[in-house]
C-alpha cells in the first residue's frame, strides 16, 4: 500500500472503475484507508469540535443509529478522498448525461463544483461519520441536500464485519421504471470503499438509454458496533 492517501487514490484503476460503474452502477474500491487511519477516524467520533451536526436517526425515522457531519475544515483524509475521487467521477457523470441526451455540467475539479454549491446557498459540508450499534440500521434513502447535487457518492467501511459487528450489510436498491426493483447487498472489508449513484443511473434499453432510480441503506446490525465514513460531494443548505 502506498504510504499516503493521495498516492493510493492516484493509483486506482479508474478504467476498471468506469467499466464497473457502467455495467453495474456501482464500483468497489480496494482498501484506500489502512487500519490505523480507520482507527483514528473512529477514535475521533467523540471529538465534538470536528463536527457541525449530530443526527439521531430514530428521531427523524431515518433508521436507528447516529451520524455526525464533519465541520469545515474537513480532516485531511476526508478532504483528500473527496478531492481525489471527484475528477474521475465527474468524467463518468458527464458521460452518463450524454447517454441520456443531456450536456455535460460537472466541472473538472471539486473546488469548482463546490463553488457552484456555495453560489446556490449550499455551504455546509456533507461528509459524515456513521455509527450503528446492535439493532441499528439505515433506511433506504438518497442523500440530496439542495438543487445542486453530484450524481455519485462514496462510502468506506471503518471496521470489520464478523470481527467488530455482524449484520450491517450495505444495501443498494435499483428501481426500474414499470418493473420490479433489484437489490444488491455489498459487504466491504475495513478500509474498503464503494462508489455508487446518488439518485439515478442510465441503463441501455431497446430504444436508447433510460434511467433507473437508486436508494441505499444498511441492514440491521445484529451484534457489535459498525462505523462507516460517507463522502458526499455536494454541500448542503
Ligand atoms: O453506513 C453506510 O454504509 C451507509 C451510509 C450512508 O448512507 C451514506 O454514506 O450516505
Ligand atoms: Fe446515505
Amino acid at each position: 500500500m502506498a504510504d499516503n492517501l493521495p498516492q493510493r487514490i492516484a493509483l486506482l484503476d479508474f478504467d476498471a472503475i468506469q467499466l464497473s460503474l457502467d455495467e453495474h452502477g456501482f464500483a468497489r474500491l480496494p482498501a484506500l484507508l489502512n487500519q490505523t487511519e480507520c482507527q483514528e477516524i473512529i477514535e475521533a467520533y467523540g471529538n465534538e469540535e470536528l463536527y457541525r451536526t449530530t443526527i439521531n436517526m430514530a428521531r427523524y425515522r431515518f433508521g436507528v443509529g447516529e451520524y455526525k457531519y464533519y465541520q469545515a475544515p474537513l480532516p485531511a483524509c476526508v478532504q483528500q478522498l473527496r478531492e481525489g475521487l471527484y475528477p474521475g467521477l465527474a468524467e463518468v457523470a458527464n458521460r452518463w448525461l450524454g447517454l441520456l441526451g443531456q450536456s455535460a455540467v460537472y466541472p473538472p475539479s471539486l473546488s469548482e463544483f463546490l463553488a457552484r454549491c456555495h453560489a446556490a446557498g449550499q455551504e455546509r459540508p456533507t461528509p459524515l461519520l456513521l455509527k450503528y450499534e446492535e439493532g441499528g440500521y439505515n433506511c433506504l434513502h438518497q442523500d440530496l441536500y439542495g438543487d445542486v447535487y453530484f450524481p455519485f457518492q462514496a462510502v468506506f467501511a471503518l471496521n470489520e464485519k464478523e470481527r467488530d459487528f455482524t449484520g450491517g450489510e450495505f444495501l443498494l436498491i435499483e428501481q426500474r421504471p414499470r418493473a420490479q426493483s433489484r437489490g444488491h447487498v455489498i459487504t466491504l472489508r475495513q478500509g474498503e470503499g464503494l462508489l455508487f449513484p446518488t439518485q439515478h443511473r442510465p441503463v441501455p434499453g431497446t430504444r436508447g438509454y433510460y434511467r433507473t432510480t437508486l436508494r441505499h441503506g444498511v441492514s440491521t446490525v445484529t451484534a457489535g458496533t459498525r462505523y462507516s465514513l460517507g463522502i458526499i460531494f455536494h454541500d448542503a443548505t
